[in-house]
Parts: C-alpha cells; structure tokens; sequence
C-alpha cells in the first residue's frame, strides 16, 4: 500500500476495486452461461430435437431449486454463517457442476449413450410436481433436455447464490464509501455479459459454416472456469482483509436462523422484496421473448447469404463497437477532467449510433435488442454515484417503474403499427429499448444498495436471499405465463400448425406425400408461424407489473419518510 496511513485493504481505493474486478468479472461469466441457450432455440428444435415445451421447460428449471426446495434461502445462512470468500468458491463451483452437466447433455457423445436411453425411459413423472403444474420434466421431454434441465437447476443454485454473496461482498468492501457506484459497475459488467451472450453463442454455434450447439456450452463452461479462478483469487484477498480487521464483523454478533424473523417483521423489506419481483418479472422474463417479439413486429428480412452483411466477421466488429460503447461509457464516469469525460461521452454516443446502424443493417434482431443492456452498461455507474452522494433512491424507483410501463406500452401498441415502415419500426424499437435499459439502469441502482438501510449488516445475506427467493417466484412464473397469454391470444397460428400437421399426415397414410416432404411442409408453416405472434396481451401484461411496482414505489416513499429509514439520504455523508 502506498500510503502509510491506510489500516486496511479496503482503504486503498486500488485495492477496494481489484476486488469488485474479480467478483464482477465472476458476474460477468455467470449472466453469459446463463442465457447460453437462449439466443439458440431455433438450433436446438434443430439440431437435438426438442420443441417449444422441452426449451421452456429446461429454461425454467433455473429457479426450480432456488424456488421450490429453498436453495436460496440455505444460501443465505451459508452466506451469513460462513462468511462471503467461503460462499464464493462454493457459488463458483455449483455453477461450474452444473454447466458441465449441461454441457454433457449437449454434447455429441451423450446421442446414443445409455444415460440417454436411461432418462428417455425414466424421470416422465414427478409426484405430487405433476399435479401442481410445477415439474421441471415430462413424459415425452427429450433425454437431453432433462439432464440439460438437472445441469441447469444445479447452476441456478451457484448463479443466485453468487448473486447474493457478490452484493454482501460489495457491502463489506465499500459500506460508507462509493457502495452504490460499486454495485452499479458491477451491474454493468453483468450487462455487458448478457449482450456478449446475445452476439456469441450463436456465433459459436455457426462458427465455420459447421453447426455445433455444444461449442456454445463450451464457450460459456470455459468461461466459468475463469469465474471460479476468480472466486480463488478474491478468496486470497477477503482473508487478508479479514486478518487485517479481526473479522470484527462475524465476532460482534454471529448470525443465529431466528435472527430471520427480524428482517420478516419490517415493513421496509417487504416493500422493496415486492417491487423487486414485479419489476424484474417485467424484465428478465420478457428478455426471454424480445428477441421474437421484434420479429413479430417489425418483419424483418435477413440479407443475403453471401452478402456483406451476412458475413460473420461483420458480427465481430459490431461486438468490438458495443465494446467501445460499453468502455468509453463506462470509463468517462472516473475522469476526473470534464474535457475528457465529454470526449468519452461523445465516442461513447457514436459508437452506439454505428452499432444501431449495423444491427439495422443487418436486419438481426438479436443485434437489435442487444442495445438493452448497453445503456444500463453506461448509466448504472452514473445512477450509482448519484445515489451515494446525492441519495433519492426511492424516488429512482418510482421513475424506473414509471418508464418501464412507458416501454411496455409503446412495445404493445406502437410498434405493431411500425411493420410496414421498416426504418420508423427499428428507430423505435431502439429507442424504446434504450428507455428500458435506462428504467433497468434506475431501478437495480437504487433497489440492491437499499438493503443495508434496511437489516442489521450480520443478516444481510439472509435478506438479500429471500429477495432473490421473493424475486426467482415471478422468474419461474411469468415466462410461463407469458408462453400461455401468448398462445391464449394467438389461437389461430396453433390452429394453423394443427392443420398442415393433419394435412400432410393424411397426405403421406395416402401416398400422395413423402415423409420428408411433409416435414418440409410442416416445418416452413411453424417458421412462418414463429415470427406471427401478437404480442400484445403479454406486454400489456408486463405493463400492468410496472403499475404495481410503480404504486408500491410510491408506498416506499411515504414509508421511508415516516419511519426515517434513510433511503432517500446520500450513502456517503
Ligand atoms: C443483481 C441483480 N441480480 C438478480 O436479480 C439475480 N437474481 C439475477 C437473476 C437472473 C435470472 N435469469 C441484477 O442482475 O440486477
């Protein structure tokens, strides 16, 4: 340390963010394997056989665990009780189990294995699941979903209970120093690894014309080795700081289950445990159908084979442009020279102008959506630090909820009537994207530092888990309930498919018809009844969230003035 004064590691600066480097670069990691599969879905009905029901159904197994067996809330007293480099390694080495697991059940080897025969056999039904409409199998669900489905549910235990330890560990390096700032940077990182998931795990997929689905499991399993090796590295750190201070944290008051009750018993926690899941419900689940819901809307035609914009290599320099948004952005929030931090600011903005370009270009709605997380990458650090130096965070919570209707509603009413004028559609689409990204940007940059003003600091893993738990409820439901508004509103594209399926089937029992045939002709009406959705109800629904949680912020408010809790006050004072 270069300053002799300094007591311990957490009061270098430097060291504070070497810290938070190696838990949001683990983040970082974490979010990409995360949606590995989702930008896929059409090459997994392709390429391993499953269908909409089988990608659904592993999807949601991520919080069957966290949910229905109370994982999460044991990650919450394992984080109180063995403190958070123990909670870390565990985290980052469930994660790595059960991506290798998934990875397995992709792989080319596991096609003809005997596991594949033993899971096509076993495992159809689950007492007691079945009935509550809860199971994460079913009878007919391909092999290879359902042991991607065990792989993915073990993740889902290590990715929220990383989750969890990261912010108690944000909360033990910079409490009464820049807390916010730290949580949104690190925020912004895992951001930034959703919108490398988007561009990357397709282009895995498709690399060298050959596709292989595994290389994308791949890419993310490599990358959580890293997150582990991160883990390790903090571990080093997290004991020295605790040297340093005597652990004086755990020695005054040990974390006891009963200590539980007192986090269940303020009226504050339960506020903000509420409108985190009506807010993220409104978030996470929808990033699962935005990509198709833009195609539904704006009728996109994708460029030639061939063409310069087909080419893969323009997909690499559209992720080194986001990169660029992402950095300049980023870093223009630590120059301490205006002249400077305007300069940044201004690539920043061109850069993102260059990447809105590419994606319309190449009329890629993946490209397209990508920019969510991009304006959450540039302004959840600036939302950060305003909060710890200014405070209003309820206030920012009222206005994240109040733009996440605005989007909503745009997404359900506007854009449907953009179609057919291809430029307008996409030039609202991005905006309305980018105002989401900002209310993504409020909303997790007041709620997570909230937390600490609210519980005593011994229990505050425990209260970040039953939030998580709180929260992965609406995670697990409203993608389903979005799948069901869907298909409830769309009865005639489920009709359409049930008809060419029965034509071609009696065409073939007839002889007029060649299996193969048919399929042809089942598979171009599914491919044009995938892009056919009206997705209004569903996003009306997710308006609907964003009222409650907007009543709910407004709540907070009045609760937090009454009771002094001090979640409008600045963190640093
Ligand atoms: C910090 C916060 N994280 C969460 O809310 C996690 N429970 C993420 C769950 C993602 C499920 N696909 C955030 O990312 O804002």
């Amino acid at each position: 340390m270069a300053n002799s004064n300094l007591k311990t590691l957490r009061d270098s600066a430097a060291m504070r963010w070497i810290a938070l480097l190696l838990l949001a670069l683990a983040m970082f990691c974490s979010y990409i394997f995360m949606d590995i599969l989702s930008p896929i879905k059409d090459l997994m009905l392709s390429q391993r056989g499953w269908d909409s029901t089988a990608f659904g159904t592993m999807q949601g197994a991520e919080t069957f665990l966290n949910v229905f067996v109370f994982f999460l809330i044991f990650a919450g007293i394992i984080l109180d009780k063995m403190g958070v480099r123990f909670t870390a390694l565990l985290s980052g080495a469930v994660m790595l189990v059960g991506a290798l697991i998934k990875y397995y059940a992709i792989a080319d080897t596991f096609i003809g294995s005997d596991i594949e025969k033993w899971f096509t056999e076993n495992l159809n039904y689950i007492p007691g699941l079945d009935e509550l409409g809860v199971s994460p199998f079913y009878k007919g669900m391909p092999a290879s979903a359902k042991v991607a489905a065990i792989g993915f549910m073990i993740f889902g235990c290590g990715v929220e209970m990383a989750g969890i330890t990261v912010s108690r560990g944000i909360v033990k390096w910079f409490k009464g120093r820049e807390m916010a700032l730290a949580m949104g940077s690190e925020m912004a990182l895992a951001r930034l690894g959703v919108a490398t998931c988007m561009i990357f795990s397709p282009f895995f997929a498709k690399l060298g014309g050959n596709v292989s689905v595994s290389r994308s499991v791949a890419f993310g399993v490599v990358l959580l080795m890293i997150a582990l090796i991160m883990f390790i590295v903090y571990f080093f750190m997290d004991k020295k700081l605790d040297e340093q201070t005597g652990e004086a944290e755990e020695k005054d008051g040990p974390f006891k289950v009963s200590d539980i009750g007192q986090i269940l018993s303020s009226s504050g926690f339960w506020l903000v445990a509420l409108l985190c899941v009506l807010y993220y419900s409104a978030i996470f689940p929808f990033q699962k159908y935005a990509v198709n819901m833009l195609q539904c809307n704006l009728h996109l035609t994708t460029p030639e084979k061939g063409s310069f914009w087909a080419d893969d290599s323009v997909t690499i320099v559209q992720y080194v442009i986001m990169l660029i948004v992402a950095a300049a952005g980023f870093a223009s929030n630590f120059m301490k020279k205006k002249d400077l931090k305007y300069a940044m600011l201004v690539v920043s903005i061109i850069s993102l102008l260059v990447y809105c370009y590419m994606g319309y270009m190449r009329q890629s709605a993946e490209a397209i959506f990508a920019v969510f997380p991009l304006l959450a990458v540039l302004i959840t650090p600036i939302l950060g630090n305003y909060v710890d130096h200014k405070g209003k965070a309820a206030s920012m919570l009222i206005l994240g909820s109040l733009l996440l209707i605005a989007c909503h509603l745009t997404f359900a009413f506007v854009l449907p009537l953009c179609g057919n004028s291809p430029v307008g559609g996409v030039v609202i689409a991005y905006i309305t994207i980018l105002v989401l990204g900002a209310s993504f940007s409020l909303v997790p940059a007041s709620l997570w530092p909230s937390v600490p003003k609210l519980v005593e600091p011994k229990i505050i893993g425990s209260a970040y888990a039953l939030i998580f738990w709180i929260q992965n409820i609406g995670l697990w439901l409203f993608p389903l309930l979005i799948g069901k508004v869907l298909e409830g509103t769309n009865p005639e594209l489920a009709a359409k498919i049930k008809a060419i399926k029965e034509t071609t089937k009696h065409a073939v029992e007839a002889g007029n018809m060649t299996i193969q045939e048919a399929n042809a002709q089942v598979a171009a009406v599914s491919e044009n009844v995938a892009v056919s959705y009206n997705y209004t109800w569903p996003l009306v629904m997710l308006a609907a969230l964003g009222v409650a949680a907007f009543f709910l912020g407004l709540l907070l408010k009045a609760v937090d003035k009454k009771k002094g809790i001090g979640l409008e006050e600045p963190n640093i004072k």
